[in-house]
């Protein structure tokens, strides 16, 4: 599916939060948003979310969607978001209750997600019972479960250690090479970005504007932790948000 977000502008009462983006994402891209804190990346993410009406400008989607598709944009959280008081299969079953699927149909989407994301032995797990890895592998075999056209994933690594952050970076990586997958991903991290994108926005804030859009032609799945082509791009977006990402710090510790 493709994303095309033309002239989208955003204001909260009569703060700007973001202005005149354009940005088209083609099928299979995998686009990160980077940016200082407060540039706008979540809002522009709910806006082509359709969570969020932009004051101004439209997001329109085109092109086909996967085969059994319930729900073509579908999100992925930084908190997981599950229901403790429901099992890890539970949880997945919750988005494919709303839908017309016989019981049959729902238990095969469930053990094939589940499947995919390494969950099968803990399908009757509670959450409680999951460490934070775990909880968001729950997460995106939720997402997967009504079969997407777009991902689209707030931070979704950064409620984890550093060492289940890299397991699942390579998992990401692998899964978003094996399905083709379009994706939209939102982050502080620059390494999670030169890691999965195809195309990294660097935005600006007061207000949130495109800066840069810079390409990475390394194949997803053959980039790894510490290659030094690699490297080389995450050093180039640091130097793309540095000040703007110190004068953001220095303002929040003024406030606090
Ligand atoms: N519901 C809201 N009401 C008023 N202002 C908001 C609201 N949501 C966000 N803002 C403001 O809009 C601006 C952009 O916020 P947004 O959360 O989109 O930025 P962000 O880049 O995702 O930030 P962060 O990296 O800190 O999560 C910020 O100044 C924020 O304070």
């Amino acid at each position: 599916m493709r994303l095309e977000i033309s002239g989208v502008s955003h204001r909260y009462d009569q703060m700007v939060a973001l202005r005149d983006i354009d940005l088209t994402i083609e099928p299979g891209e995998i686009v990160a948003l980077i940016g200082p804190s407060g540039c706008g990346k979540s809002t522009l993410l709910s806006i082509i979310g359709g969570m969020l009406q932009p004051s101004e400008g439209q997001v329109s989607a085109s092109g086909s969607v996967p085969d059994g598709c319930l729900n073509p944009l579908t999100y992925v959280f930084q908190d997981f978001a599950l229901l403790p008081w429901r099992t890890v299969a539970g949880n997945v079953s919750l988005v494919l209750e709303d839908h017309k699927l016989s019981r049959t149909e729902r238990e095969a989407r469930i053990s094939e997600v589940l499947e995919q994301t390494g969950l099968s032995d803990f399908r009757n797990a509670y959450p409680k019972q999951l460490s934070g890895g775990m909880k968001q592998r729950v997460g995106i075999a939720r997402a997967l479960a009504v079969r997407p056209a777009v991902l689209l994933m707030d931070e979704p690594l950064s409620a984890l250690d550093a060492q289940t952050r890299i397991l699942l970076l390579d998992e990401f990586s692998a899964l978003f090479a094996r399905t083709g997958m379009t994706a939209v991903y939102v982050t502080h991290n620059l390494n999670e970005a030169v890691r999965l994108a195809h195309r990294v926005v660097a935005l600006r804030r007061r207000p949130g504007t495109i800066k840069e859009i810079h390409t990475i032609d390394v194949p997803i799945d053959q980039r790894r932790e510490g290659d030094p082509e690699i490297t080389a791009h995450e050093a180039a977006l640091w130097e793309l948000i540095r000040d703007e990402a110190i004068a953001a710090d220095k303002e929040l510790e003024n406030v606090g």
